[in-house]
């Protein structure tokens, strides 16, 4: 799978990345996501496979492209056998969200990227829309933190594993009302709190890596984007965790079904029916083969963003797979016309 389809999911960031950054600062964040969506979907529909959207923007009525079940690939199209033999290649699951952090971007702030996960048919956890406590953290402490424990639990063990004081430990927490009493426990317990305003896939990578001064996230955040954020902790050997919020009074933001009745009856629809379990990133990203490509839209910790120059683009990458046990960071400059000169950094 990562031979024939790791360059090519690489340009489909890249392409969604591109396509976003030209809207960077522009305060339309709904333009700057469709934007990403059209240009993934082109760039998708360009390669030689069977591919069906498992995570995407919705359901087919409220979301024209990029609809959960939409078949992408050159291979899906009734004239697929013109092209390929569409029985000699596996289908693929795929997990996309085209522009994470679109108020980032509308508002020209760091850390937003255009983001997908690929795997085999059935090898990505096909979460609902709906809301999920996460815990990530490096790979040293997987297996010891747990969701189930208390924050002050996991941060005595994490300072542990780290061989590091509870003080010098730095966490992510996304800046919602949910979160108070979390912050209040986190900072009791002697940690510090990093609050960010949107973008918690790029902070759960961002503790698989040392040197990024971040070493855990706890809280909510979107359970697709759970998915997303595990297939990249899986790869990278990191730890996560997560567990489906579908209560609309511990949410307090967001959209999440009338209630907390409705939603546990639209689990069981769905073939859940321990609505609290909580999954690790093996089973939310359980295929034999994942992969996972990221480009940064704006500068982040993890990439730097798309930087336009004349005739062209720079952009940088991120491609994890667990196949070759590899992360690539990936640079390319990208030649819209020809140029006059070539920027080397
Ligand atoms: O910040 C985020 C926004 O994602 P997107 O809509 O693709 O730009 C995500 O990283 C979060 O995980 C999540 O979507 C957010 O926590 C849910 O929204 P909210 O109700 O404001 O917390
Ligand atoms: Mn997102
Ligand atoms: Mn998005």
């Amino acid at each position: 799978m990562e031979n024939t389809l790791g360059l090519e999911i690489i340009e489909v960031v890249e392409q969604a990345a591109i396509a976003s950054a030209r809207w960077m600062g522009k305060g339309e964040k709904n333009t700057a996501d469709q934007v990403a969506v059209e240009a993934m979907r082109e760039r998708m529909n360009k390669i030689y496979m069977r591919g069906r959207i498992v995570i995407g923007e919705g359901e087919r009525d409220e979301a024209p492209m990029l609809y959960i079940g939409e078949e992408v690939g050159i291979c899906t199209r009734t004239d697929a056998k013109d092209f390929c033999n569409p029985d000699e290649l596996i289908e693929i699951d795929i997990a996309v969200d085209p522009c994470e952090g679109t108020n980032l971007v509308a508002y020209g702030q760091n850390g937003s990227m255009a983001v997908l996960a690929i795997s085999e048919k059935g090898g990505l956890f096909a979460a609902p829309d709906f809301y999920m406590k996460k815990l990530a953290a490096p790979a040293a402490a997987r297996g010891h933190v747990d969701i189930n424990k208390t924050p002050t639990q996991n941060l005595k063990i994490l300072s542990e594993c780290l061989d590091r004081a509870v003080e010098e430990l730095v966490v992510v927490v996304m800046d919602r009302p949910r979160h108070k009493e979390l912050i209040q426990e986190i900072r009791s317990a002697g940690a510090r709190v990093r609050l960010i305003s949107d973008g918690d896939v790029s902070a759960a990578i961002c503790c698989a890596f040392a040197g990024t001064n971040i070493h855990c996230l706890m809280g909510i955040g979107a359970a697709p984007e759970g998915v997303i954020s595990a297939a990249a902790l899986r790869c990278l050997g990191g730890h996560f965790q997560g567990q489906l919020i579908y209560d609309p009074e511990v949410v307090k933001t967001g959209l999440i079904g009338e209630s907390k009745e409705g939603n546990i009856a639209r689990l069981k629809e769905m073939g859940i029916n321990d609505p609290d379990r909580s999954y690790n990133a093996e089973e939310l990203a359980s295929g034999n083969t994942v992969l996972f490509a990221a480009c940064g839209i704006t500068p982040g910790t993890l990439m730097e963003g798309v930087r336009f120059f004349h005739g062209g683009a720079r952009t940088q990458s991120l491609v994890i797979s667990s196949q070759s046990q590899t992360a690539r960071f990936v640079d390319t400059i990208h030649m819209f016309e020809p140029t006059k000169t070539l920027q080397l950094r």
